[in-house]
């Protein structure tokens, strides 16, 4: 297999057409051009993020692992210096997401001390 190319915010940003589109997922690049007339979520959500780090929006509509199946058949290459975007524009969603998480255990602790409580 041959080495993935690597290209900076830069290069992506010019694939900004709809016949020519990139977007970046998670520190790779993807070409999205030939998929926008199949994408059961409209094109327009994909122009939207035409040349630009789609993570955040990928992530925050929860696509599915087929998605993500697709996506790999896209891809073009790497982003140049990984993916430094991606820890600003997914970190409040993680915490967003982390957040219920040991709200629930708590709720679940009070409810099962509470049940202790009464029953002995
Ligand atoms: C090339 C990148 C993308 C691929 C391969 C892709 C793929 C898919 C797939 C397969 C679905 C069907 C549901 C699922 O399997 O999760 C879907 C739904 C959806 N996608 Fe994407 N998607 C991409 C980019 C985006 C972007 C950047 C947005 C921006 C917000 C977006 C928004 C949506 C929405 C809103 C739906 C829900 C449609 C519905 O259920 O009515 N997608 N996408």
């Amino acid at each position: 297999m041959s080495e993935l190319k690597s290209y900076t915010f830069e290069e992506v940003a010019q694939h900004n057409t709809r016949d020519d589109l990139w977007i970046i997922y998670e520190g790779k690049v993807y070409d999205a051009s030939g998929y926008l007339d199949e994408h059961p979520g409209g094109e327009e959500v994909i122009i939207d993020c035409a040349g630009t780090d789609a993570t955040g929006p990928f992530d925050d509509i929860g696509h599915s692992e087929d998605a993500r199946e697709v996506l790999d058949g896209l891809l073009v290459g790497n982003l140049e210096g990984g993916a430094p975007v991606k820890q600003a524009s997914t970190s409040s969603q993680i915490s967003g997401e982390q957040s219920p998480l040991p709200m629930i255990i708590a709720g679940l602790v009070v409810i099962g001390a509470i049940t202790y409580y009464y029953a002995i």
